[in-house]
């Protein structure tokens, strides 16, 4: 028996948790989320805080979420020095995630410097996508350098996997849909294929990222507008998405309550994208037995899920489920596998 700090950077939120685990059983003894802390903020302090004043033993363990790992690290595992150095290299592939989690584990090692730090990686569950699925059509030189399709929320699909359990049918997509949102082909319980590539900026629409984007859009931004890579970064991180389509707001529940044009056709691009990029996956797998909804949106908002769906019924029968997703647990029992 253990207690594992599970520490998870998103995009917009940190989200964290104690957790008692026991065998294969794992009991959350404190689980919140805030804002994701701006440069400088020192949220560890916040969480000491928050276990000593509810009389909580400290951890003794902590997980870490990484969106990207880089090329050279595909598997969850314990954080040394070598590792931190992998992961200074990871930052420019997701730097809307990568920086915030790299501080966050240094703060967490100073904090807790008795207790073993695992790192949990978005792109391990894909590691099993094949090549035809993996590989981006560019040239040889580039493709060897790391740039391929790596794919992310796998800790959210690797919960999804686990709570399905045995029973799993053998094509499931999952559709994770939050503030970044994604969806997997998944065979077997392994996943196969997967919307977003190089980086969580590609895929579907998401709260404040673009998804794909015909590249031709950067170029003549970079030629016709004066577009930098920092400018270029910022619309394709922050302002584009839900949040660019509304001119206001990320936030879906904000969104469906507004009849403003610019809101509903936020509301229409996201649900027809999600759509069209399911059937792709479904077209990947070979057909459908199940589609999981989860995330923020996928759990809790019955219209978007109604809309998506609606417009695949020419597939046949196929069952939906909405799950909730588990990333926290996934990182708790990674964690303390790993740790002990
Ligand atoms: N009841 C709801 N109806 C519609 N959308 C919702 C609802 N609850 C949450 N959401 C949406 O879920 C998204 C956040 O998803 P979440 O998975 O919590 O984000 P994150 O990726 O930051 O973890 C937001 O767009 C939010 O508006
Ligand atoms: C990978 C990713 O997009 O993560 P989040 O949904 O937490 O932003
Ligand atoms: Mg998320």
């Amino acid at each position: 028996m253990g207690h594992v700090l599970a520490l998870n950077m998103g995009s917009s939120s940190l989200k964290y948790g104690l957790y008692r685990v026991e065998g294969d059983t794992c009991k959350p003894l404190l689980s919140d989320q805030t804002e994701a802390p701006g440069a400088g903020a020192d949220p560890i302090d916040a969480i000491v805080d928050a276990l000593t004043s509810r009389g909580l033993p400290a951890p003794d363990a902590v997980g870490h979420r990484l969106v990207h790992g880089g090329p050279r690290i595909r598997a969850h595992a314990r954080i040394d020095d070598a590792l931190m150095a992998h992961l200074e290299d990871a930052r420019a592939f997701a730097p809307l995630h990568v920086p915030a989690a790299v501080d966050m584990v240094k703060r967490a090692r100073a904090a807790f410097p008795d207790a073993p730090q695992v790192a949990c990686f978005d792109t391990a569950f894909h590691a099993t996508m094949p090549a035809v699925a993996r590989t981006l059509p560019l040239p040889a030189d580039l493709r060897e350098g790391g740039i391929e399709r790596y794919g992310f929320h796998g800790l959210s699909y690797e919960s999804i996997v686990r709570q399905l359990g045995a029973a799993i049918p053998s094509r499931v997509v999952v559709a994770h849909l939050g503030n970044g949102a994604s969806l997997c082909a998944v065979r077997d319980g392994k996943s196969v294929d997967t919307t977003m590539g190089l980086t969580p900026t590609g895929g579907i629409v998401m709260g404040t990222r673009p998804g794909d984007l015909d590249p031709g859009v950067l170029l003549y931004l970079m030629r016709e507008r004066g577009y930098d890579a920092r400018r270029l970064e910022l619309l394709v991180d922050r302002e584009s998405g839900l949040k660019g389509l509304s001119g206001g707001t990320s936030d879906m529940r904000q969104l469906h309550a507004s009849n403003d044009p610019a809101a509903v056709l936020a509301r229409d691009v996201f649900v027809h994208v999600a759509r069209k990029h399911v059937a792709a996956m479904v077209a990947s797998l070979g057909g459908i037995d199940l589609l999981v909804f989860t995330g923020g949106i996928g759990e809790n908002d019955a219209v978007t899920r109604e809309a998506i769906v609606e417009g695949l019924g020419w597939m046949g029968a196929f069952e939906v489920r909405v799950m909730q997703t588990e990333e926290d647990e996934q990182i708790v029992r990674h964690t303390w596998h790993l740790a002990s």
